[in-house]
């Protein structure tokens, strides 16, 4: 049988299989795996488990590494869940393509503001909501599911897999860098490619191939001021306030368009090339839709160019919440006693993780020396990852290129993606490989949001892109 006529049957087992592929994903969201709460380590345990379990079922060899500990904010340490090493063929004249992806996801409650119930996937006008739907469950199934289409169908798989799935990346891939800094020199020592499909496309529409990704490090303030709560009326006015001292230094990190407030931090920024400039004005995107996605009236940036740039090359700093500040309904007259505040930078090539948190301390000490407070003020660097870009003229990337016209019929955009995976680089430095991200999902699936969905039609076309992709990269 030719190629062709097996993709033809290939394609059509998919569709064939909707439902079957629809409940097995429905299966891996309600394991609410948030690695973010450390009371919930157990259902992410489970859910290596499960995928475990799926994984063996399909003939691949799982290994499962011990990562260590976790050590919580009050001193207290906990098991970091072990990372999935898997292996699915051995044929020594195939390439070995290896697969990452990470089977954590983000917290969600309800109460956020879903419309359905976030770790019940549900099913409505061709899309699937739940958290963990498109980030990542949803895209390391499909690659399961492929492997299962081609041993339905008897038909040779094209390349040896190996799979690095964790599940401590929405908190820093915590405990990943050292397990694979040991692995270098055995399982990671014959991988020819790493391929991540854990992104999304810039549209609704047209397919990307990714070759950059900003870094992140994530810090946390903590201010305490008292030995206990207090009573606002009794003490307001007198005592100096945790509160007041976080809210003035959060103040003062980023301002309204954008810019960092932090001395130094755009130092290593590289500069941007006129050929840089170039691609931007090529990629298709538009500024409205984006605006409708995000739920905005408004971005700072108003042509897209400046908005890609934006999202890709430069620095960010966002704030994401205070710990310990009364957040309930109705009114509290108290004054908190410790409060920890919470924001991320994203950063770009080419500043460095150390740099940033010594700008970040640098810039609290003198915050605080003009405040006359006595409280006691810490930063910490929670998590930290690299930045990561590659050339997206490599062979590998030409061979993701041809798998979306043969399934989408149209060349994709190669873009960067303003989110992070912290382990990235560490895959081309230990491999001394090329690494590939492959988004599947799109744009508005609202990764991280309420009401984070995938498309049904963005399902099964990525299983074909991943299979056109494995056919690809067995020719090179
Ligand atoms: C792009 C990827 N799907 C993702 O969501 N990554 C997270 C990683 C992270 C790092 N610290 C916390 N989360 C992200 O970009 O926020
Ligand atoms: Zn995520
Ligand atoms: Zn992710």
């Amino acid at each position: 049988m030719s190629n062709e006529d097996f993709n033809k049957r290939l394609f059509k087992y998919f569709d064939d299989h909707q439902k079957d592929y629809i409940q097995r994903l429905g299966d891996a969201v309600r394991i609410p795996s948030v690695s973010a709460w450390p009371d919930h380590r157990s259902e992410v345990v489970r859910m290596v488990e499960w995928t475990k379990s799926l994984m063996e079922k399909l003939g691949v060899k799982v290994e499962l590494a011990d990562i260590g500990q976790q050590k919580l904010a009050d001193g207290t340490k906990i098991k970091l869940p072990d990372v999935i090493l898997g292996t699915y063929g051995n044929d020594k004249t195939k390439k070995n393509v290896l697969v990452y992806g990470h089977l954590d996801v983000q917290p969600a409650q309800v109460s956020d503001g879903w419309d359905t119930e976030p770790f019940v996937l549900t099913e409505k006008h061709g899309k699937l909501f739940g958290r963990g739907s498109t980030d990542d469950k949803g895209p390391v199934i499909s690659w399961l599911n492929v492997i299962e289409a081609y041993q339905t169908l008897n038909e040779p798989f094209p390349v040896n897999v190996k799979f690095v799935l964790e599940s401590m990346e929405e908190y820093g891939s915590d405990g990943l860098e050292d397990l694979l800094k040991s692995l270098k020199n055995t399982f990671l020592s014959d991988v020819d490619y790493v391929v991540i499909s854990d992104s999304y496309w810039l549209g609704k529409e047209k397919p990307c191939l990714q070759y950059g990704l900003r870094g992140i490090c994530y810090f946390f303030i903590d201010v305490e001021s008292s030995t206990k709560d207090l009573h606002s009326g009794v003490f307001g006015g007198t005592v100096h306030e945790a509160m007041t001292d976080l809210i003035t230094i959060m103040s003062t990190l980023v301002d309204d368009q954008g810019r960092i407030l932090i001395n130094g931090m755009y130092d290593d920024v590289a500069p941007l090339s006129p050929a840089e400039e170039q691609l931007y004005s090529k990629i298709t995107f538009d500024v409205s839709t984006y605006c409708s996605e995000a739920g905005v009236k408004k971005t700072i940036q108003t042509e897209k160019e400046k908005i890609l740039m934006h999202r890709w090359r430069y620095p960010s700093l966002s704030l994401h919440g205070i710990q310990g500040a009364f957040d309930g309904c109705g009114c509290k007259t108290v004054i908190p006693r410790h409060v920890i505040g919470k924001f991320s930078i994203r950063i770009v090539p080419n500043m460095k993780i150390s740099t940033v948190e010594k700008l970040v301390e640098n810039h609290v000490k003198q915050i605080m020396k003009t405040r006359n407070s006595p409280n006691k003020v810490s930063i910490k660097l929670e998590h930290g990852g690299n930045y990561w870009v590659a050339d997206p003229n490599n062979p590998q990337y030409v061979a993701a290129r041809k798998a979306t016209v043969a399934v989408h019929g149209i060349e994709p955009d190669l873009t960067r993606e303003g989110g992070s995976i912290p382990i990235t680089l560490t895959f081309q430095e230990q491999t001394g490989k090329s690494v590939l991200l492959l988004p599947v999902g799109a744009s508005d699936d609202g990764a991280h949001s309420q009401n984070e969905k995938f498309d049904i039609s963005n399902y099964m076309n990525g299983m074909k892109v991943m299979s056109v992709y494995f056919q690809e990269v067995a020719k090179l």
